[in-house]
């Protein structure tokens, strides 16, 4: 696996407060990959480590293998920052940003930005001062996606659309990214965004990641199972290592399992269960159960 981002030790201090605490992250090349968080998580700190605007007080980042280097152009054209903060040429008209972008990034890709523009519906003459907050950053996302970067980093790359508009955003994400083979790197507050676009995920909570890894394996990681069990759950169950949590109603339990559960559902039909269904985990309820099972609530964690 090539890697397009790995931090190690990452950490960063303001003062006393440390906005980034000893991050260890792998972001496979060709992945999208979220880092979702409450506010003050310290997900914007953590991308602007990774775009070497602010610099770590320990550890270190690699981008494609290498460290990042102080000051490089050839860096400035392959990763790409879109956020809300960013600075825009206010007083350009939509189709002047894209000619002035064409100048500045070596590769751009006019057809791509034509396409990005036609899909998002972007007023080409309209000024930028009057575009509305979502519309800008749809244009963020239209100019860092022609410029053809190997890694977008996008912070809060959702706020201000409407839930349409939100869902045609994130699928373009998607279509740009997996056609190209691009690496997206994005920060968001909503587990949502994450699990309709993300392969991989990090979530962070004052600074430190508390669980990360492929969405896949994080949701192969428990397992929920219903059983209607008339003669009750035989202990050898109940007290079994991997099951982690018991829940019943009447004659029917549900068991949230962990680990190797391959024959958990031909021990609960040996012990007497007419039925066994297992329950698919969306992303919302493991994450509840991993923060829970950490001694966090998960709305401290996360705000969705
Ligand atoms: N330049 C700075 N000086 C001092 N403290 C800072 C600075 N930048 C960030 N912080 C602090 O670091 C912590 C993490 O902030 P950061 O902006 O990275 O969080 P975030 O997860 O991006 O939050 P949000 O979703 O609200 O943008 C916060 O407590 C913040 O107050």
């Amino acid at each position: 696996m090539t890697k397009a981002v790995e931090t190690v030790s990452l950490t960063k201090r303001f003062d006393a407060r440390l906005a980034v605490d000893d991050v260890h992250l792998t972001v496979p090349e060709g992945s999208i990959y979220g880092v979702v968080g409450a506010n003050g998580a310290g997900k914007s700190t953590l991308l602007r480590l990774i775009l070497g605007t602010l610099w770590p007080t320990r550890g270190e980042v690699r981008l494609f293998g290498e460290p990042l280097p102080r000051e490089s152009a050839s860096f400035r054209q392959r990763v790409h920052f879109v956020g809300a903060d960013g600075e825009m040429l206010r007083s350009f008209r939509v189709h002047e940003l894209a000619r002035y972008s064409s100048l500045l990034y070596e590769r751009w890709d006019a057809a791509r930005c034509d396409r990005l523009f036609k899909a998002l519906e972007l007023p080409r003459d309209r000024t930028i001062r009057n575009l509305s907050t979502g519309m800008k950053m749809q244009l963020r996302l239209a100019i860092a996606l022609s410029a053809h970067p190997d890694l977008p980093i996008l912070d809060e790359p959702t706020n201000g659309l409407d839930p349409v508009v939100k869902r045609q955003f994130l699928q373009l994400i998607v279509q740009e990214a997996a056609g190209q083979g691009t690496t997206v790197l994005l920060a968001t507050h909503l587990l949502e965004d994450v699990e309709r676009i993300a392969d991989g995920m990090a979530v962070l909570y004052q600074g430190r990641v508390l669980a990360s890894g492929v969405i896949d394996d994080l949701k192969g990681r428990v397992r929920r199972y219903q059983a209607a069990l008339p003669g009750g759950l035989p202990p050898a169950i109940e007290d079994d290592p991997a099951v982690s949590r018991v829940e019943r109603k009447g004659q029917v339990f549900t068991i949230t399992v962990e680990g190797d559960t391959a024959d958990i559902e031909q021990r609960l039909r040996a012990a007497g269960a007419p039925f066994v269904e297992p329950i698919e985990l969306e992303l919302s309820d493991l994450f509840r159960y991993l923060m829970e099972k950490e001694g966090y609530s998960r709305d401290s964690v996360l705000l969705s």
